[in-house]
């Protein structure tokens, strides 16, 4: 491979300006578009390069924090890349191993620069137990892909029409498609409302939410819908109450259910489940909850790897705080013998089986079902869901 040295730098240069004006306040991929459009004088290629440059250096997390930035790309590139020009050309040694396979590359690192893969991801010690340490955090070096959950009796086109594009896809369900990551749904305008990009655990979490047509259940959590667009799809004629501590993210819902031609839940709520909950909802009980709660994301951080390095102890303790006090607030408006579905896209135990025994020890909740949901074994988000039913 020819290398243009000239290109390289440039790349490189570009890297550095991207990096240095990021203040971590916004979602990377949000700045990166603000970037490039205050950037114009950038190529196609330059933007592509400077994309790639900055999610592989995030997704080193807390590794190698001593090391000089150009080193720190030249191994991230190595870890994530199967072919690296600034690889090639400043550690040429590390280059032609890069075809092999990310285990081999670990290793490699391990010995020649004592990169440690504990360092990469924070509070190891604090993961729900199943999750298995080094192939999770060994994920983080790789791009999950973009899945794609199919509205109930479009199968068929949406697939069809896909095939006869010439879109590689796999097919998990007849409802779930993992499409290669960066593809770009929306120019699929036939597709539209025909499907939801929501990820495969995130998918999955339906099997916890089993409910009967006539009953009335809450989304207290309902944020853009994500959730309730697939709850309704499955059970069309439960009666849905929709809140969120923030309006705007409730007109999202609207737009979302408006989009996939549905009729948005009718009774909807701004609800700030900290304080008390009775002021709004009086007495009022429901058949199922389903608690989508606020937490560190820690599971989808292989899509937004900035948030690595900004993760701390006190963080994860804030959150699980907010976990408890949120769900011991919509308890009461769960009729006996009803089912809590508590969810998030944690990993980490302190939000997840911790807030569960919480329940538990606190309300007597029964635990029917319980999982950390595994995305990294499918280049997917991790989640955790638990059916809790409410004994008194
Ligand atoms: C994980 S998101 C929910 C995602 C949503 N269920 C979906 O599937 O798209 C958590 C939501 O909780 C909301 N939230 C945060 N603090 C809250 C509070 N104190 N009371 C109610 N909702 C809150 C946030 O606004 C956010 O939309």
């Amino acid at each position: 491979m020819a290398i243009n040295e000239k290109r390289v730098a440039q790349h490189f240069r570009n890297f550095e300006r991207a990096l240095s004006g990021y203040n971590y306040n916004e979602p990377l991929s949000r700045y990166l578009t603000r970037f490039f459009k205050e950037n114009k004088q950038m190529g196609s290629s330059d933007r592509k390069m400077t994309s790639r440059f900055i999610y592989n250096y995030f997704r080193l997390g807390n590794a190698l924090k001593d090391a000089n930035l150009l080193d720190k790309l030249c191994f991230a590139e190595y870890l994530c890349e199967v072919e690296s020009s600034l690889l090639a050309l400043h550690y040429p040694g590390l280059a032609e191993f890069s075809s092999e396979s990310l285990e081999y590359k670990l290793n490699h690192l391990q010995s020649k620069i004592n990169l440690d893969w504990k360092e990469v991801f924070p509070l190891l010690d604090h993961l729900s137990e199943s999750v298995e340490k080094e192939s999770f955090v060994r994920s983080h070096f790789v791009q999950p892909d973009l899945f794609i959950r199919i509205k109930r009796g479009n199968e068929l086109l949406v697939s069809s029409s896909l095939k006869e594009k010439g879109i590689a896809f796999k097919e998990l369900n007849p409802n779930t498609l993992a499409l290669p990551n960066g593809f770009r749904l929306q120019d699929f305008s036939k597709l539209e409302g025909k499907h939801e990009v929501q990820d495969l655990s995130s998918q999955k979490t339906i099997s916890f939410m089993e409910a009967s047509s006539a009953e009335k259940w809450w989304d207290a959590c309902a944020a853009s819908g994500g959730k309730a667009l697939m709850f309704l799809d499955k059970y069309p004629k439960v009666d849905l109450l929709v809140s969120d501590i923030r309006l705007s993210i409730l007109r999202n819902l609207n737009d979302r259910f408006d989009k996939a031609k549905l009729a948005s839940p009718k009774r909807q709520k701004v609800l700030d489940l900290t304080l008390d909950t009775t002021t709004i909802l009086g007495k009022e009980e429901f058949d199922g909850i389903i608690l989508d709660v606020p937490c560190s994301g820690s599971g989808t951080w292989g899509r937004t790897p900035e948030m690595i390095q900004q993760f701390s102890k006190q963080k994860l303790q804030e959150f699980s705080d907010l976990q408890k006090k949120i769900a011991s607030n919509v308890v009461k408006h769960l009729k006996i013998g009803k089912p809590l579905i508590y969810m998030t896209c944690s990993v980490y135990a302190d939000e997840n089986e911790q807030v569960v025994n919480y329940l538990v020890d606190q309300f007597g909740f029964k635990i029917e079902k319980m999982e950390l949901i595994k995305g990294y074994e499918n280049k997917a988000d991790s989640m955790f869901a638990a059916r809790l039913i409410r004994m008194r």
